[in-house]
């Protein structure tokens, strides 16, 4: 009698004597022995055991051990009574060498082996598909009674002695409208693999041919469906396999022992509630963070879109005003209007972006005032600064494009930030001038090969940005086309390549990236028919003043990086926690004393504050004390 009945109900005893005495009909156990935990099996021999078990610690995401034996000992008390691994799951590999060499439904010929072979019980996603179930998402690999898709990426795990090897991946397709109760779900049970690693475009992990699988089987998705990946256990096959041991054993993928152990309780372990958000629909790309981070970032949002009172140019400015200012020398209160241009989350969406980068371009510089040498204003650089240090700290790799004329100046304002500890290290300076020899394609990807870019996001702060009729003007409406280099030509053919993503942060409208926001600023913005510029980025930071949006990006990259949860999807669950650096990064972030010093070394330079043309310490008009300084400080109150 073959059984193959509700297996779902089965208790696991019962289960494990249908697989021992081979009346089970199936090739995998999935949906079997409900609510109870299934493990991976690796067994190797004991003098690799001890690094095995460190190479499962440093990569507990694929590999969460349950039990580790002694050496001979087939039961594993801890995880189920009267079991014996020889003969308790499906089907085994025997890997001699390194090399798969077959596969046995008992291991009891390799008896006098397994005497001196130790064997690992490790977390298995299966454990999680009831929970799964029990928010309303779909397995469609129950559904489909298939296994599980499994694929080879090419996320490198971290190695430990002679094991070394990349990291495999279950895939579900999840409803897009399910991915947060799917991460929900899955978060808690760290031990069996805990949340997903990756969430969208299979190719962003390496994944060649995602229509077949490495291991499992092909499981067609619904309409509407997301990729899904999770860590997984069959990566403990893939380092015994690459440590070419001369004999060790596997479960064969999808054939899980099945423990006696209940399912921890995902409730119990609510202590953070995890978000989805899209970063990216081309590739489609989805990152994971903490409502906590989010709440903060929104903070941090609200913060740098005041439109700060006391400067002029307002087309909301009282007749009366308008009358006074024509007889005063300072600039009057006004508001620019720049909260009509503001959307939700664009910080939020472009920093879960950027954190994800690794290669990151800056490009700023607006030399408005056309009759001063140096013609830039003070706004922008020090925010280009405050993103650059931030990135650095991060170990990203960062670069700062502006105007060939502008080098000079901005080579001699880095090294100065680096004697003052405002930079780490210099960051290197790049110009891109579009003429026939350098075509922006080349610029961005090695040889000009889309599918080789240099930089995964291309930032831009109070960069000036090509109007609608090819000209670059200030907010006065002069044309500063002659001062102003075709760097919105990176950020126009950015948007051709795949995987390179786009952010502009302006203040006013004419800033490279504002392009999304063009009608808003023609409706609202003084001068806005003409000077609003027309070039798009895919995120759009909207601040009262520029660099208050550098800055709100460098606390807001601080803050996704000290949020566990995303840091755990930033390192795909392998390794360790990254919250050692948190000191490292602290230290990056901007503080009064290192924007005061910037903005000395800045007009020391000859570089103005925007609007009034003075060399005060003021930026757009506005007095660094208080009213950037309070910025600063409102800022960093938020991560604290
Ligand atoms: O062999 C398998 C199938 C899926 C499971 C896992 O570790 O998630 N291992």
């Amino acid at each position: 009698m073959v059984f193959t009945g509700g297996l779902r109900s089965l208790l696991p005893l019962a289960v494990r004597n249908l697989i021992r005495f081979n009346k089970l009909n199936t090739s995998n156990t999935s949906g079997m022995a409900e609510g109870y935990k299934q493990a991976n099996v690796v067994i190797l021999h004991k003098s690799l055991a001890d690094n095995f078990e460190k190479f499962c610690h440093a990569n507990n995401g694929p590999l969460p051990l349950l039990y580790r034996s002694k050496p001979g000992d087939w039961k594993c008390p801890s995880l189920s009574s009267n079991s014996d691994i020889r003969t308790d799951c499906l089907q085994y590999r025997v890997y001699e060498y390194g090399l798969c060499t077959g596969t046995l439904t008992s291991l009891k010929e390799y008896s006098d082996q397994l005497k001196d072979m130790v064997t690992f019980y490790l977390g298995c996603s299966f454990s999680f598909e009831k929970a799964v179930q029990k928010l309303g998402v779909p397995v469609r690999n129950i559904e489909q009674k298939s296994n599980v898709s499994m694929y080879k990426t090419d996320v490198p795990c971290l190695s430990v002695a002679t094991f070394c090897c990349n990291l495999v991946v279950t895939m579900r397709p999840i409803p897009e409208d399910k991915l947060e109760a799917v991460v929900l779900a899955t978060y808690p049970l760290k031990e069996s693999h805990g949340a997903p690693v990756h969430i969208g475009d299979a190719g962003l992990l390496g994944i060649q041919d995602f229509s077949n699988p490495d291991y499992g089987d092909p499981v067609q998705p619904h309409p509407g469906d997301v990729p899904v990946f999770w860590a997984c256990g069959v990566t403990g096959m893939e380092a015994i396999s690459n440590c070419k041991s001369p004999l060790a054993f596997a479960h064969s993928p999808g054939c899980m022992f099945i423990t006696d152990q209940k399912n921890e309780d995902a409730e119990a372990y609510l202590k953070e509630i995890p978000e989805v958000h899209c970063i990216s629909q081309s590739p489609l790309y989805y990152s994971i963070v903490s409502a906590a981070a989010v709440k903060r970032i929104r903070d941090l949002e609200s913060l740098i879109g005041i439109d700060p009172a006391g400067r002029n140019q307002g087309p909301v400015i009282h007749p009366l005003l308008r009358l006074a200012r024509k007889f005063s020398k300072s600039p009057v209160r006004g508001h620019r209007g720049v909260k009509h241009l503001f959307c939700q989350d664009q910080l939020l969406k472009a920093c879960l972006s950027i954190s994800h980068a690794q290669s990151v371009l800056i490009t700023t510089g607006f030399p408005t005032h056309f009759n001063h040498e140096p013609p830039e204003e003070n706004d922008g650089p020090p925010g280009a600064i405050a993103i650059a240090a931030m990135l650095q700290a991060l170990g990203k790799y960062v670069v700062i494009v502006t105007d060939l004329r502008a080098m000079n100046l901005f080579k001699q304002i880095i090294e100065e930030a680096v004697q003052q500890g405002i930079l780490k290290a210099p960051v290197p300076l790049m110009s891109y001038q579009g003429d026939a020899s350098e075509s922006a394609l080349m610029f961005l990807c090695d040889d000009g090969n889309v599918k080789k870019p240099r930089f995964d996001h291309l930032i831009a702060i109070e960069r000036a940005g090509m109007a609608a009729d090819g000209n670059y003007y200030n907010a006065r409406k002069i044309n500063i086309k002659h001062l102003v280099d075709p760097i919105d030509e990176l950020f126009i053919a950015a948007r051709t390549i795949p995987g390179v993503t786009t952010t502009g942060i302006g203040d006013g409208g004419n800033e490279l990236g504002m392009g999304k926001v063009k009608e808003a600023v023609k409706k609202h913005i003084k001068n806005g028919d003409v000077i609003a510029c027309d070039v798009e980025a895919d995120f759009t930071i909207v601040a009262g003043v520029s660099n208050w949006g550098g800055y709100a990006v460098a606390c807001s990259l601080y803050i996704l990086n000290t949020c566990e949860i995303h840091d755990r999807y930033l390192r795909k669950a392998i390794g360790f926690p990254r919250l050692s650096k948190k000191v490292v990064w602290a230290s990056a972030l901007p503080s009064v004393t290192k924007e005061e010093n910037l903005l000395q070394i800045l007009r020391h330079h000859g570089v103005r504050s925007g609007i009034t043309a003075s060399l005060e310490m003021e930026v757009d008009g506005l007095s660094f004390y208080s009213t950037h300084s309070d910025m600063i400080e409102k800022l960093l109150g938020v991560l604290h």
